[in-house]
């Protein structure tokens, strides 16, 4: 099925909804420091890397996160800048009961497909997604599973074997599970009225339900963090990856702004008596603008007009430390953190060089970076053009931004 016909499937409702359960308390993995779905691994928590999936995945809609009543803060920090595309409901004492609670919370967006996903899968990928969306039928379920690789025995209660159990036609279970949205929810709904609590997954249910489900083929990478160790692994697994294919992005930026009569300019947050100014709706530090849109560039967050509209009355002579310090944090919501940022200021005067150390020094306060990681140059234009005819001032800015995680392949 096509993208398209796959969104007009899934009604006007706004495509395929997900539930992602996250309020566990990770006993087995033991964390001092908080459950395990808001443990770091490459440098972010778990839960981060899985909203990135579903939230970058086309066909995803409406997605319900289902969290325990102490962590509210601790998803809104880790969902950063998707904070507000989820909808958070407060789970309950099982799985079960969170997947419920969250299949009741997109009732209202009444999805025709709904997947639901445990948090702790953070390495879930969108083959795997475009797969079980794929197989879901009117009245069917889909499950992504492996086939069992090792021998299986049965315990006896004193430890020894009481026997091997054929591993024929045995699957180990995955999520995203998808099913239908309505007959999934009954389902849940009946089970919870018959206080049917025993399901540790939604393919049981629907098991129970008479919902047929097809199997298709999950991914061993998408490993569910349940120990300690398959957190510190999968650390390491980010962090060898970050270190191969770091997401390291550069962006530029460039202003130009005509002088007018006046007695100073303001370049680089530094206040330069001149025999003129430069015009513009706000201070014009043309530096500081060229720099605002290097570092939007480095997200894909507009430009300067995008954030602060010529035509808003609000930045009248506003200091453009504003705009740059907006844009830094824009940045580090989405966890990057600034490597250096290098601008050019091209005029034929005032003249820079006795004003880059004060410049270097205000530009490392707004941008929270050490002044050797700002770079600040002046040139003339050799007496060509606009600015060579002493009209106006331009600057080109470059700056560099180290994001989580690795560029993707
Ligand atoms: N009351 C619960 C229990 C579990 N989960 C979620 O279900 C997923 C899979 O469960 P599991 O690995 O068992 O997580 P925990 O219950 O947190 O772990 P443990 O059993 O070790 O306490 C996790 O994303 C977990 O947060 C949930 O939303 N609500
Ligand atoms: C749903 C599940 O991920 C399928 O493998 C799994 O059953 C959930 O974890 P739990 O340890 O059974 O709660």
């Amino acid at each position: 099925m096509s993208e398209a016909s796959e969104k007009q499937a899934a009604g006007p409702s706004g495509g395929i909804g997900v539930v992602i359960v996250a309020a566990g308390r990770g006993a087995r993995a033991g964390q001092a420091d908080g459950p395990k779905q808001y443990q770091r691994i490459g440098g972010r928590a778990v839960i981060a890397h899985t909203l990135d999936i579903f939230l970058s995945h086309p066909m995803i809609g409406s997605v319900v996160v289902a969290i325990h009543g102490d962590d509210a803060e601790l998803l809104q920090h880790a969902a950063g800048v998707h904070a507000e595309r989820l909808i958070t409901v407060i789970g309950g004492p099982s799985r079960q009961a969170s997947v419920r609670l969250g299949l009741l919370a997109l009732r209202d967006q009444a999805p025709a497909k709904v997947l639901v996903h445990d948090a702790v899968r953070p390495f879930v990928d969108a083959g795997l997604i475009d797969r079980t969306i794929e197989a879901i039928g009117e009245r069917q379920g889909a499950l992504p599973a492996l086939p069992v690789a090792d021998t299986l025995k049965r315990e006896s209660a004193t430890g020894m074997i009481d026997e091997t159990v054929s591993r024929a036609g045995l699957h180990a279970a995955q999520t995203p599970q998808g099913f239908p949205f309505w007959p999934l929810l009954a389902a849940h709904e009946k089970a919870h009225h018959l206080g049917k609590t025993e399901f540790t997954d939604d393919a049981a249910i629907a098991e129970w339900a008479h919902i047929p489900v097809k199997i298709v083929p999950g991914s061993p990478d998408n490993v569910k963090l349940t120990w300690a160790r398959d957190i510190a692994l999968a650390d390491q697994r980010l962090l060898s990856a970050q270190q191969r294919f770091p997401d390291i992005r550069t962006g530029n930026g460039y202003d130009v702004h005509a002088f007018e009569p006046g007695d100073h300019v303001t370049l680089c947050g530094v206040a330069i008596p001149y025999e003129r100014k430069l015009s513009g709706h706000s201070d014009a530090d043309v530096g500081l603008h060229a720099l605002t849109d290097a570092l939007l560039a480095t997200c894909g967050a507009g430009d300067i007009g995008t954030h602060f509209p010529p035509s808003d009355p609000q930045w009248k002579g506003a200091a453009s430390k504003i705009f740059v310090e907006h844009a830094a944090k824009l940045v580090r919501e989405r966890g990057g953190r600034i490597a250096n940022a290098d601008i050019t200021l091209i005029c034929e005067a005032p003249r820079v060089g006795p004003h880059r150390a004060a410049m270097t020094q205000a530009l490392s306060a707004m941008l929270g970076i050490a002044p050797e990681r700002i770079s600040i140059k002046a040139t003339t234009n050799e007496k060509l053009g606009f600015v060579g005819r002493g009209e106006g001032i331009a600057a080109i800015a470059t700056a560099s931004v180290v994001y989580p995680g690795e560029v993707p392949a």
